[in-house]
């Protein structure tokens, strides 16, 4: 049993904007500063044959941060819903004749943090996503009552997307621990300007900016964030 110390939910302002490489350099920070560290994804919809074995891209990424030893069931715990269809998760889950279960997602949450001294959860999609007809991806992040750090896809229409997502974790009761500026395309225009606009609407502080990386990887994204400014409350 190990004491977790640093524990957040890694939201974003849409899909494919950089979750999953920033939680997997927050992992390999956490990794770096000596603390057991692992990456949770609850629901990861789309899914690839490897080998004979359904895996997810995001999934793998994270694993591959972290220093704690695999095992089939800490597999299940990092990963309690995998769907095959890269679509919303609750039209993947209908797809499979399956339901996804806030309680179990909590219950696989408490277990793998008992497990870790740092452990970053991963969400799907932006904030606010279904997974059935009551239950969603930020209640989610509040059942776990996690801190969140915002990670904000630069691009055009970034500002709104980011302003209404804080606003959602603040009117969830979460608390903004940071947000990351990450590129994941190319650089956008006017970079300088549009991050100056979000910092200054943005209450909380910016970890980090991560240009566009001609090879994305953990380690390459971890240079870009300081992790010491993390706010904890
Ligand atoms: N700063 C960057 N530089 C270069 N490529 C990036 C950068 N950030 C993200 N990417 C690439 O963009 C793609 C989407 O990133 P990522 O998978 O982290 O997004 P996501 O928000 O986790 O998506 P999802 O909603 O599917 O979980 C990936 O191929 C990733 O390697
Ligand atoms: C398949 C994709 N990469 C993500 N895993 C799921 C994104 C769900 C977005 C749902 C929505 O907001 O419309
Ligand atoms: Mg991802």
């Amino acid at each position: 049993m190990s004491q977790t110390k640093k524990a957040f939910f890694v939201a974003g302002t849409d899909t494919e904007i950089g979750k999953t490489l920033v939680s997997s350099a927050l992992v390999h920070s956490f990794a770096q500063q000596g603390l057991i560290a692992v990456g949770m994804k609850p629901v990861a919809a789309g899914a690839l044959l490897d080998d004979g074995m359904w895996v997810n891209e995001d999934v793998m990424s994270l694993k591959a941060s972290s220093n704690l030893a695999a095992s089939s069931e800490r597999d299940r715990l990092i990963n309690p819903y995998l769907f095959k269809l890269p679509a919303a998760p609750h039209i993947a889950a209908q797809q499979e004749g399956r339901q996804i279960a806030l309680s179990v997602i909590v219950d696989c949450y408490q277990q793998l943090a008992s497990q870790v001294e740092a452990i970053i959860v991963e969400g799907v999609g932006g904030f606010n996503v279904p997974f059935n007809a009551t239950e969603d991806s930020a209640q989610m992040a509040q059942r776990l009552n996690l801190p969140v750090i915002l990670v904000v896809g630069m691009r055009l229409g970034c500002i709104n997307h980011a302003l209404l997502t804080a606003e959602a974790i603040a009117a969830r009761g979460l608390n903004l621990a940071g947000w990351v500026a990450n590129s994941a395309q190319h650089e956008m225009a006017y970079l300088q300007e549009n991050l100056s606009a979000l910092q200054e609407r943005i209450k909380a502080p910016l970890l980090g900016c991560i240009p566009n990386l001609a090879q994305p990887s953990a380690a390459a994204a971890a240079h870009y964030l300081d992790v010491n400014k993390i706010l904890v409350d």
